[in-house]
């Protein structure tokens, strides 16, 4: 291989206010909980410790996403790079069931239905209504969207939704050369972990992505990863996928 593969970081974000109460969360916009400050600046530690030093960041809207890149950014000595924002690489929203609490959903709906709702690949939870505190219609942050403002969405969806950013706008940085750090969310990173690994709709129900652990690819000029992405903690993005597997039964 004539070149250095390319280096692509995957962080999402630190454990949130609404993570913390076990809430579902989706594009409503919470901010991080102490723990998460924490998990944040651990990043940061983590990317300075191993050398992997992002040369342009890429963030969705949401705050936890953006003060996670902040203070991991800020650890790592690199405040200074360049910063992209899409709503594309927001969390998939939950539809009616931002702002429900986990736990109670589960002992409502059963095991079958909670399981389908947060980890099927194509069943989007029912929508939101337009009225509800927790929608998004009308947010000035998505006046772009006009009336496309997401009012539910499946996995499925918000791979169609990521994926042409992934190609426009990702991919040509990492072509460049740069090392490109992506914060962004379980659900958003889930969609671009399922595109890269090559994971199938029925499989992708069993990955659970850990807060706050830079994930690190190597890619080829194809994007396609040249070895598997490594956690750069790996014993606590194990122990971190299995809690976040575990929501709900508390
Ligand atoms: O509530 C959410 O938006 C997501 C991520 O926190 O939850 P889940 O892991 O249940 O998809």
């Amino acid at each position: 291989m004539p070149n250095e593969p390319y280096t692509l970081i995957l962080l999402r974000h630190g454990n949130s206010e609404w993570n913390q109460k076990n809430l579902f969360t989706g594009w409503v916009d919470v901010d991080l909980s102490e723990q998460g400050v924490g998990e944040a600046t651990r990043a940061g530690e983590l990317l300075a410790a191993s050398g992997t030093l992002p040369d342009v960041l890429y963030t969705s809207r949401l705050t936890r996403a953006i003060r996670t890149a902040e203070l991991a950014l800020a650890e790592a000595g690199r405040s200074w790079i360049d910063v992209k924002r899409s709503w594309r690489l927001n969390e998939r929203h939950y539809g009616a069931l931002q702002g429900k609490d986990k736990a109670q959903t589960l002992a409502e709906y059963g095991p079958e239905q909670f399981q389908t709702w947060r980890r099927s690949f194509d069943v989007p939870p029912p929508p939101i209504d337009d009225a509800d505190p927790y929608s998004q219609v009308g947010d000035p942050r998505y006046a772009d969207l006009g009336d496309d403002v997401p009012r539910t969405e499946c996995l499925k969806d918000v791979i169609e939704r990521m994926l042409p950013y992934w190609e426009s706008d990702i991919q040509p940085d990492l072509a460049l050369g740069k090392t490109v750090l992506v914060t962004a969310h379980g659900n958003s990173l889930r969609a671009l972990v399922k595109h890269l690994d090559g994971i199938s709709d029925d499989d992708i129900a069993e990955l659970n992505i850990p807060t706050g652990i830079p994930l690190v690819y190597k890619l080829d000029e194809s994007f396609v990863p040249v070895g598997p992405a490594e956690y750069l903690d790996p014993e606590a993005a194990a122990a971190g996928a299995a809690a976040v597997a575990a929501q709900g039964k508390k």
